[in-house]
C-alpha cells in the first residue's frame, strides 16, 4: 500500500540524506505530492533522485514494489547492490555515476520488464553474466567505466539499440552478436579484440551461445524493428533447433577445409562481386542519374513554358493588376510584384501534389516565395475561386503558411505563399534515415505537435459561419520555417478536391466513402500526424512519396493492437529512446493522439481542446530553447 511506500521512502531518507536535500519529504504529507516522486494508482511508480549528494545504501527502496522508473544517478551510493527482485514492474534503472561495487547485480536479470539498464561509472567487477539475456526487452545496456573483466558473453538481445562496455577490463574476442555497435562501445578495454576494434592476434574461437552453437549477428543496432503491420507480441523469432544445427553444420564443414582453399574461395567471391557491382554501376546508375537530371530539368522547363504561355501585358500598379487573361491579387504583407517578375524568377520545383506543382521562386528583389500552380481540378469559375481566395488570403497566424497573392486566368491559377526554408515535417521525420541523420528530438516534436494544433485550431475557429476545414492534414503539408516553427500549408484547397474514396493513411474512415470532410475528420488526421511524430512511422498507405521511416502503416490500428504496457518498447520511435525521462510525456501525447483517432467522429475532441491537452503535457510553454528535460544521454550509440 501507499503507507508501505511512505515507510520505505522515510527509511531511505533517514539512511541516505545526510545533507537534508529531501527536507520536504514529510510523513504528514502524501508521498505522491513529494518532490522527485511520482505515483500511479496511488503507489510510488517513479523516483528520480539525481545529483543530490545521497550516500549509503539503497536497500530501503527495494520494498517499493510498484516502481517503474528508478534513477539514483550522480550520487555517492556504495557497496554491492541489494536484492532487486521485488521491482517486478521496473522498466528503467539508472544507477550510473555512483560508487557501487561488487559483482554485477544478478537479481536485476529477473526484472523482465526492464528496457533500460545503466550501471555505468561505478566500481562493479567480475564477469558480465550470461543471464542478462533474460532481459529480452532491453533497448539500452550501459556497463561502461567499471572494472568488469572476462569475456563479453554472447548476447541474444534482439531489441538492443544502445550498448556500451567501454572502459572496463574485458578481454577476448567481441562476440558477433554485438558486432554492429561502434568502436566507442568497446574502447578502453586493453585486452578486447576483434571487429570493430583491432583484429585478434591469436585465432580465438568464435564465441559460442550458451547452448554451444555459434552465435549469429542478432543484436546489431542495424537490425530493423519488427514490422508493425505484423502481430506485435513475441516478435523475436525463437531459435529453432534446425536454426542452430545449421550454424553448427556450417562451422564443422568449414573447419574441415584447408585455410588456403577457404581464403582463395573468399577472395575469389569478393573479386567477382566487386566486378559485377562495378559493371552494374557503370551500366545503370550513370544512365539513371542522367535521366533523373534530365527529367527534373524538363519538368521545370515545361512548367516555365506553360507559365510563359499565359504571359502578361503591362500591369497597372493597383492592388489588382489587370491582365489580358488574368489577374494578380495581393494580400496584406506582400510587396507587390508583377507577374512578369514571377515568371522571370529563377524557379525550382519543390514537388508535385494532388492539387498541382509547387515551385520555389526567387524574385529580382531577393524575395523568396513558394508558387503553387493549381491543376484544373474542380475549380468551377472565377467568382467562386476569388471568393475562396479572399477568405484564405485574410488568415494570418504564426502557425499557418500565409497566402500572399494569387493569379487567376482561364487556363492558369497560381497561389503565392511564404516560402518555408526548412522543408516539410515529412522529410524531417523520414528523410535521410541512416548514418549522418540528425534525429528530431523530443522537445521539437512536442513543439511541432502543439504548433500544428494551434494552426489548425485557428483555421477551424477563424470563420464561424463557414466552419473552415483543412481537409488534407499530413506531414508533407506541415512546413517548418527558419526558426523551426511549424506552419500548416495547403489549407482551404480541399474545396477544389474530388471527394476521396481511398485512404492516404491520414484520412478519417468517414471521409473515405466520398463523404465531405469535416472539422472532426481534420482532428482524426491530426491524430494520425501525432502518431507519426511519436512512432517515426510513415502512415501514407499506398502513396510512396519518399523514403518511409519503416514502412507504411495504418497507425491508429497498429497502436491499438499493441498492449498498453508495451507502448514504450514497441511503439515509440527508436530515435526517441536516447532521450531520458520523457516516457510519461510520450505516453501522454499518445493518449491524446488515440482520442483524436476515435472511429466515431462525435467522440473526437475539438481541436482547441486537443491543443490545450498538448500544452498541458509539460505544463510550460514548449520551446526547445528553454528545454531542460530532454537530456541526451551520453554517447548514444544509435546508428540509424
Ligand atoms: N510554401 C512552401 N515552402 C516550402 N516548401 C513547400 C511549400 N509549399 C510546398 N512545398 C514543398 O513542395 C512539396 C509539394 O507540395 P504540394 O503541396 O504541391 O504537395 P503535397 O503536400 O505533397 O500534396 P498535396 O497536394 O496533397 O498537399 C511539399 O512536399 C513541400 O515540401
Amino acid at each position: 500500500s501507499i503507507n508501505q511506500d511512505l515507510g520505505a521512502l522515510m527509511a531511505f531518507k533517514a539512511a541516505s540524506d545526510a545533507g537534508n536535500k529531501l527536507a520536504s519529504w514529510n510523513s504528514s504529507t502524501h508521498p505522491c505530492n513529494w518532490v522527485f516522486v511520482s505515483c500511479l494508482q496511488n503507489r510510488v511508480s517513479r523516483l528520480v533522485l539525481e545529483n543530490l549528494d545521497l550516500h549509503g545504501s539503497m536497500e530501503p527502496l527495494t520494498s517499493l514494489t510498484q516502481l517503474r522508473v528508478l534513477s539514483l544517478k550522480r550520487n555517492h551510493f556504495s557497496g554491492p547492490i541489494p536484492t532487486l527482485s521485488n521491482f517486478t514492474s521496473l522498466k528503467l534503472l539508472f544507477l550510473s555515476y555512483n560508487e557501487f561495487s561488487g559483482e554485477f547485480p544478478v537479481t536485476v536479470t529477473s526484472l523482465l520488464r526492464l528496457y533500460r539498464l545503466d550501471l555505468s561509472h561505478n566500481n562493479f567487477s567480475g564477469d558480465i553474466p550470461t543471464a542478462v539475456n533474460n532481459l529480452t526487452h532491453l533497448l539500452s545496456l550501459r556497463l561502461n567505466d567499471n572494472q568488469f573483466s572476462g569475456h563479453i558473453p554472447y548476447l541474444n538481445l534482439s531489441k538492443l539499440q544502445d550498448f556500451n562496455v567501454s572502459g572496463n577490463h574485458l578481454s577476448g574476442e567481441i562476440p558477433k552478436s554485438v558486432l554492429g555497435f561502434p568502436k566507442s562501445s568497446f574502447a578502453q578495454n586493453p585486452s578486447l579484440c576483434g571487429a570493430p576494434l583491432v583484429k585478434c592476434k591469436d585465432t580465438h574461437p568464435v564465441p559460442f551461445k550458451p547452448d554451444g552453437s555459434v552465435g549469429p549477428n542478432i543484436a546489431s543496432p542495424l537490425t530493423p524493428r519488427s514490422n508493425p503491420s505484423t502481430p506485435v507480441k513475441n516478435k523475436t523469432a525463437p531459435k529453432t533447433p534446425s536454426n542452430t544445427t545449421h550454424h553448427h553444420r556450417h562451422h564443422n564443414g568449414a573447419s574441415k577445409m584447408s585455410p588456403v582453399i577457404l581464403i582463395a574461395i573468399i577472395v575469389g567471391d569478393v573479386l567477382i562481386l566487386a566486378i559485377v557491382s562495378l559493371l552494374l554501376y557503370c551500366c545503370f546508375w550513370q544512365n539513371y542519374s542522367a535521366k533523373l537530371k534530365e527529367g527534373n530539368r524538363s519538368k521545370l522547363l515545361e512548367g516555365e513554358k506553360i507559365l510563359y504561355s499565359s504571359s502578361p501585358y503591362p500591369p497597372s500598379s493597383s492592388t489588382q493588376i489587370g491582365l489580358e487573361r488574368g489577374q494578380m491579387v495581393f494580400f496584406e504583407g506582400m510587396k507587390k510584384f508583377e507577374l512578369e517578375d514571377l515568371l522571370r524568377a529563377s524557379a525550382e520545383m519543390l514537388g508535385k501534389g494532388g492539387f498541382g506543382t509547387a515551385y520555389k521562386a526567387v524574385l529580382d528583389d531577393g524575395n523568396v516565395v513558394a508558387v503553387k500552380r493549381l491543376k484544373d481540378a474542380q475549380i468551377n469559375g472565377k467568382k467562386e475561386f476569388e471568393q475562396h481566395m479572399e477568405v484564405l488570403g485574410r488568415l494570418r497566424h504564426p502557425n499557418i503558411v500565409s497566402l500572399r497573392a494569387y493569379y487567376y486566368a482561364r487556363d492558369e491559377r497560381l497561389l503565392v505563399c511564404d516560402y518555408m526554408t526548412n522543408g516539410s515535417l515529412f522529410w524531417l521525420l523520414h528523410g535521410n534515415r541512416g548514418p549522418g541523420r540528425s534525429p528530431l528530438d523530443w522537445t521539437t516534436r512536442l513543439k511541432i505537435a502543439a504548433g500544428v494544433g494551434r494552426g489548425l485550431a485557428f483555421i477551424h475557429g477563424s470563420c464561424k459561419a463557414l466552419r473552415l476545414i483543412h481537409g488534407n492534414i499530413k506531414s508533407t503539408n506541415i512546413l517548418i520555417d527558419q526558426d523551426g516553427e511549424p506552419h500548416v500549408a495547403d489549407f482551404g484547397l480541399y474545396g477544389f478536391a474530388v471527394p476521396a474514396t481511398k485512404s492516404n493513411g491520414y484520412r478519417a474512415p468517414e471521409a473515405m466513402d466520398g463523404r465531405k470532410s469535416t472539422q472532426k475528420s481534420d482532428v482524426y488526421s491530426f491524430g494520425v500526424l501525432l502518431l507519426e511524430l511519436l512512432t517515426g512511422k510513415c502512415p501514407s498507405v499506398g502513396e510512396s512519396s519518399g523514403p518511409g521511416g519503416g514502412g507504411a502503416v495504418d497507425l491508429p490500428r497498429w497502436v491499438q493492437s499493441v498492449v498498453r504496457e508495451e507502448w514504450t518498447a514497441e511503439v515509440f520511435d527508436i530515435e526517441l529512446m536516447r532521450y531520458k525521462d520523457i516516457e510519461e510525456e510520450m505516453v501522454g501525447l499518445l493518449q491524446i493522439a488515440m482520442t483524436c483517432c476515435a472511429a466515431v467522429p462525435d467522440q473526437r475532441p475539438r481541436i482547441s481542446h486537443v491543443v490545450k491537452m498538448i500544452e498541458d503535457i509539460r505544463g510550460v510553454e514548449i520551446s526547445p530553447s528553454h528545454d531542460t528535460s530532454d537530456s541526451v544521454s551520453e554517447s548514444p550509440s544509435l546508428s540509424g
